[in-house]
């Protein structure tokens, strides 16, 4: 049994005016603790694939399940963390972070410790807990959202470009950050990004999805060596530039089909 079941995706949208399919014929696996990556050119369909994978649009045609159940059923499983830290501004990045364990009802003091003991292992301690987010910079409140995320313990996350809003440096320390959290909670992911080497960095697949309607063009398996190094080893290993010209030329291949 795959951990992650997506089947026959179609997905058109329909309008007043117009249909537009933006997903035609998608199915593949992922197996548990697996970490990949949808890479496409822009308008593919990519996020309108995490949103249905994560249950929160109705494909048109085809199914998504989770551990043999519809993901429809699963919604409690999934975790998410986007571009944005959604935090809200007036509450403090402790009352933040236990927001989601509050809305699920499941508030208490173990799980309580266990956020706040994450806090600490993503380096936000001294007081950070009662801060509000507007006292903290960009990475830092990536980190927290990253907390929150976590503090529910979700089986799989969906990452929809989580770093690109990021200074260079702060987003490499980020992927290594989420990479490792992520492999040492043996978590299931799924990343959305525009960037190559963010996504070799950080998977062990990399799906390349072609123009609109998105199909699965072709799916990119990172070689050993580059696993379970920091996203700045990776950038920087001999075997780095083969696997990033490979993704490059297909995708320049598919933006030129475009043209
Ligand atoms: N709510 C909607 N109604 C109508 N069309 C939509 C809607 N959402 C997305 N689309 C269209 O579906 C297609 C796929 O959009 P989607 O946002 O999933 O692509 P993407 O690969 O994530 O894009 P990008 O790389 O630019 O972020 C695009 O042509 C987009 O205009």
């Amino acid at each position: 049994m795959s951990f992650l079941k997506v089947q026959d995706i179609h997905h058109t949208y329909f309008t007043k005016a117009s249909a537009t399919t933006a997903l035609s014929n998608i199915s593949f696996t992922v197996e548990e603790g697996e970490f990949v990556s949808l890479l496409g050119p822009s308008g593919c369909g990519k996020t309108t694939l995490l949103s249905i994978i994560s249950s929160l649009l109705k494909a048109t045609e085809g199914s998504v399940l989770l551990k043999n159940k519809p993901v429809s059923t699963s919604k409690n499983e999934i975790g998410y963390m986007l571009q944005q830290d959604y935090l809200f501004p007036w509450k403090t990045i402790e009352e933040n972070i236990l927001l989601g364990l509050k809305l699920s009802k499941r508030l208490n003091t173990k799980t309580k410790t266990y956020a706040l003991n994450l806090l600490k292992q993503m380096g936000l301690n001294g007081g950070v807990e009662k801060q509000l987010p507007k006292q903290l910079s960009g990475g830092m409140r990536q980190r927290v959202a990253l907390v929150r995320t976590l503090a529910t313990e979700p089986k799989l996350l969906m990452l929809d470009e989580p770093f690109s809003a990021l200074d260079y440096q702060t987003k490499l320390k980020l992927e290594d950050l989420v990479s490792h959290t992520l492999k040492e909670f043996h978590k299931t992911a799924i990343l959305v990004t525009h960037d190559i080497g963010e996504a070799i960095a950080m998977s062990d697949r990399v799906f390349l999805l072609s123009t609109r309607p998105g199909t699965i063009h072709k799916i990119f398996e990172i070689p050993d060596v580059l696993r379970n190094l920091s996203p700045f080893e990776v950038r920087n290993h001999e075997a780095y530039p083969a696997v990033f010209q490979a993704i490059w030329k297909e995708l320049e291949s598919l933006e030129q089909e475009n043209e």
